[in-house]
């Protein structure tokens, strides 16, 4: 409709931005582990992909579990939330680990914003372990384990997202 205002992104709305380096997300994700080390052990780890899929790495290997599954979702369009669509479900074999309702297994994600990801997920999956390691308030209630609370209206950049390149100086009027 004419003089309608345009969709902000889920960015655009978020207004600030967090940017995090390989080293930090890293340091989080070895921060989480010895969060899990209290709970676990745990029989495989399920990685929400994509994100999930690097903290499940690090986690994995820091709590020596070689068993990893994935639950293959999307749902952003770099910052556009759409319809969630699980392209892959959780294996039978990660299914039968959990005992048909997911009890020692750990799912793995890089954050949860809206929780929407989350919640399917755990719908799929009710006495599994959630962990993130960043967590905004609207999702913060659906996770069992996180490192850090980030504001909604902050937007994370993530490692594999970006790239180092220049930025001009305060001087010449930037941000
Ligand atoms: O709590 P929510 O509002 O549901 O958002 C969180 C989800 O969004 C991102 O995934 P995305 O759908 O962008 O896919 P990707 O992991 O492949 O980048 C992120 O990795 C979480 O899985
Ligand atoms: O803050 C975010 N950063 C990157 N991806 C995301 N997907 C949902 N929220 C975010
Ligand atoms: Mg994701």
């Amino acid at each position: 409709m004419a003089g309608e205002a345009p969709e902000l992104s889920a960015q655009e709305r978020a207004g600030k931005a967090f940017p995090v380096s390989w080293d930090q997300f890293h340091r989080d994700c070895r921060a989480l582990t010895w969060r899990l080390n209290e709970v676990g052990p745990f029989h495989a780890v399920i990685a929400i992909t994509r994100g999930g899929l690097v903290p499940a790495a690090i986690v994995a290997r820091e709590l020596g579990v070689r068993i990893i599954d994935t639950v293959c979702i999307a749902s952003y369009d770099h910052d556009k939330q759409g319809e969630l669509q699980v392209l892959k479900g959780i294996s039978d074999a990660a299914m039968e680990l959990g005992g048909g309702t997911g009890k020692g297994l750990l799912i793995v994600d890089d954050l949860v914003d809206t929780g929407k990801t989350g919640k399917l997920v755990r719908d799929m999956l009710p006495d599994a372990h959630f962990a993130t390691v960043y967590a905004k308030p609207k999702g913060r209630p659906l996770v069992d384990t996180f490192i850090t609370e980030v504001s909604q209206d902050t937007w994370i950049f993530f490692p594999w997202d970006t790239a180092l390149s220049y930025h001009p100086p305060l001087r010449d009027g930037a941000a």
